[in-house]
């Protein structure tokens, strides 16, 4: 298998960059988890680009924030670990936004990785006109330049529209080591099914709630089970989740009126689970209290930090 070329790339980039979003339409279907609000994204999921002359595994990253809790820290350690560990770096800069001070910091963390390729990602671009994405593009050269950091490409495109992102996977595979795949074709993701159970409700419970709430909320797949005495024809899987929050206050809020909220995030998310599971789902979803558990090394490790 001469001239093969795999390995692992991650985004990197500010609270709503749009990683996510790429991460998806580089795998070509939904493996990492978009939401609206910033900093939702939590797990390393790997979602895997096949084809015939590479692999290349997304490694999705966190952002790199402020830490002021101890999960705050340990999020921070597993993004820089992480950026260690790739072969290669892509940074997202959103089109609509001016590179600002969050940028430039992250930009110098990259830095200090020393001969990794870098490839600046302007992401976004439908959102802007062609003027605003030539001049964006210079601007990330510039910073790019400011920091010493020589970016191996530059590279515009629009994950909703779908431009230039077979481009991007074009350069990236580029980057890579020459190498046997790594992962057996045909799988899209190294998470267990728990997880990405877990993070779909954890997104739809996110949707439309206030600001304070994204870091205060967890979710555990508790167990999926196979329903006793179905026809071997119609399969159903029952599915036991809870959500943690850290006060009653956050919990009245999930559960919403008369319970309409929760009732709505099961909708939401159990039409996903089921094309995850490729089985019709039964969700039990609870709803508990875990006080402080951001604080808290022993919630952590329970909840699988
Ligand atoms: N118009 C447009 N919107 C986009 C594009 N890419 C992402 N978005 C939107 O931007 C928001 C943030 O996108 P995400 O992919 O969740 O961003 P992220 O960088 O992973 O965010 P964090 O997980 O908070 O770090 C979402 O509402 C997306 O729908 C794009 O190419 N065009």
């Amino acid at each position: 298998m001469s001239g093969f070329r795999s390995g692992f790339a991650c985004f990197v980039g500010r609270p709503n960059a749009g990683k996510s979003t790429l991460t998806n339409a580089l795998v070509g279907e939904k493996v990492a988890i978009t939401s609206s609000k910033p900093q939702t994204t939590r797990h390393a999921i790997r979602g895997l680009v096949h084809r015939d002359d590479a692999q290349l595994i997304v490694v999705d990253t966190p952002g790199l924030h402020r830490p002021r809790t101890t999960l705050g820290e340990r999020l921070n350690d597993l993004v820089r670990t992480t950026w260690a560990e790739v072969d290669t770096v892509m940074m997202c800069f959103p089109a609509d936004q001016r590179i600002g001070p969050g940028d430039r910091h992250l930009i110098g963390e990259v830095a200090a990785l020393r001969r990794k390729p870098v490839i600046a990602v302007a992401t976004k671009t439908d959102l802007v006109s062609p003027e605003r994405v030539g001049e964006h593009l210079m601007a990330i050269d510039a910073a790019g330049r400011e920091a010493g950091l020589p970016w191996r490409e530059i590279v515009p495109v629009s994950a909703v529209a779908g431009d230039q992102v077979a481009l991007l996977t074009d350069l990236v595979v580029e980057t890579l080591p020459e190498g046997p795949p790594l992962y057996p074709e045909g799988q899209l993701t190294d998470e267990p099914t728990e997880t990405l159970v877990a993070e779909v409700i954890r997104e739809a419970a996110l949707e439309g709630v206030r600001d304070e709430l994204p870091h205060s909320l967890a979710v555990v797949v508790d167990e999926i089970v196979p329903r006793e005495d179905r026809p071997e024809d119609r399969p159903l899987l029952d599915v036991r989740a809870h959500v943690f929050v850290e006060r009653d206050s956050q919990k009245g809020i999930i559960i919403g009126r008369k319970g309409a909220r929760l009732k709505e995030i099961g909708t939401t998310s159990r039409g996903q689970i089921q094309r995850i599971l490729g089985t019709p789902v039964h969700l039990d979803l609870h709803v508990k209290v875990a006080k402080d558990w951001q604080r808290d090394p022993k919630q952590l490790r329970r909840l699988g930090f």
